[in-house]
């Protein structure tokens, strides 16, 4: 597991109830890795349990794995996968990050890559714990150019099932992903410009208008593009507001912690498809406009 924080710990602990599967995480904070390594990674909220995980700050430190997974957010996606290059030299790599351009970037570094796309939430509430939000499915498929193998990404997705998050393997994985980046786009920049939760900005009669407005303006890139998504992203709002509420969008936890967002592979990246099939994206450009100016220190 490149990235060992919300995302990274979940899947961790998960994986790493299954008797058959070894887990490995890498992650640079070290309280973090210290607590893991002395005392388990614990789970809290939708499950609890306490995992056996084995956790280290150098990727150097890894032994060779049949799989990675990289769940650092998107800024950090190249420096993982490369320092970890000897432990993946025979892996299939799977992104469970959100955004686009991260599958191109683990595939500069390993031959087989797995696009994936999730729906689980979650937090880091202290080194060693991690909050699990809300449950959601996870789909696997291949990187079209660097494909990792049909048996990899079934192999993959039966663990993830068996250990609790439920996974599905298809054949094409773009559909699920740009329907999570629309999703995405069209709510967590509000939520890291208010503050509110996924829930609370779904429900505000006025934000519920700019999420829909951007989710519209989004879809026109798509037909234009030829994305098909998986289904309506408006089905994505409804299920955000039944199952995940109460939960800080990754991008409001990013704003809350000082770090850099997630902004330029999200709106940035319809952005950028909408520039090249000619579609003009300005609700979009607003919200990168906006999230780059709240990471500026004041
Ligand atoms: N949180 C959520 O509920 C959801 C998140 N996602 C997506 O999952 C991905 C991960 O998000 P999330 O878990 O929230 O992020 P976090 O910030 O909680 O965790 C990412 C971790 O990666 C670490 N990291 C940074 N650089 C490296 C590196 N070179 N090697 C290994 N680890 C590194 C970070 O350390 P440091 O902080 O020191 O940089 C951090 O601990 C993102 O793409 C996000 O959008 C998707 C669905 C839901
Ligand atoms: C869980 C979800 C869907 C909430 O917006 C997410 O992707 C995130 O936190 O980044």
């Amino acid at each position: 597991m490149l990235g060992c924080g919300a995302i990274g710990s979940l899947y961790a602990a998960h994986l790493a109830r299954l008797p058959s599967v070894e887990v490995w995480a890498v992650d640079p904070w070290r309280e973090h890795v210290s607590a893991i390594a002395s005392g388990g990674l614990r789970v809290t909220g939708q499950a609890d349990f306490v995992a056996r995980v084995g956790a280290r700050t150098d990727a150097a430190a890894l032994p060779p794995c049949a799989f990675g997974i990289v769940a650092t957010k998107a800024l950090h996606t190249l420096d993982a996968v490369r320092a970890a290059y000897t432990a993946l030299d025979g892996a299939a790599v799977a992104s469970v990050q959100n955004g686009v351009g991260n599958e191109e970037q683990i595939a500069s570094v390993v031959p087989r890559v797995i696009r994936g796309t999730i729906v689980t939430a979650g937090a880091v509430t202290e080194p060693g714990t991690v909050r699990y939000d809300a449950p959601g499915d996870t789909w696997l498929g291949p990187f079209e150019p660097a494909p990792a193998r049909p048996d990899e990404i079934a192999l993959l997705a039966r663990l993830l099932t068996e250990a609790g998050l439920r996974t599905h393997a298809v054949p094409d994985a773009r559909g699920p992903q740009w329907t999570k980046v629309v999703f995405n786009a069209a709510t967590s920049p509000l939520a890291a410009l208010t503050g509110l939760t996924v829930g609370q900005v779904c429900t505000d009669a006025e934000l519920r208008r700019e999420v829909d407005r951007l989710i519209a303006e989004a879809r026109s890139v798509c037909d234009a593009a030829g994305i098909e998504l998986s289904r309506d992203p408006a089905e994505s709002v409804e299920e955000a507001i039944r199952e995940a509420y109460g939960h800080k969008p990754s991008m409001l936890q990013d704003i809350l912690a000082g770090r850099p967002t997630e902004i330029d592979v999200l709106n940035g990246g319809i952005a950028a498809e909408g520039r090249r099939v000619g579609v003009p994206t300005p609700a979009h450009d607003t919200m990168v406009a906006l999230i780059h100016a709240k990471e500026r220190p004041p």
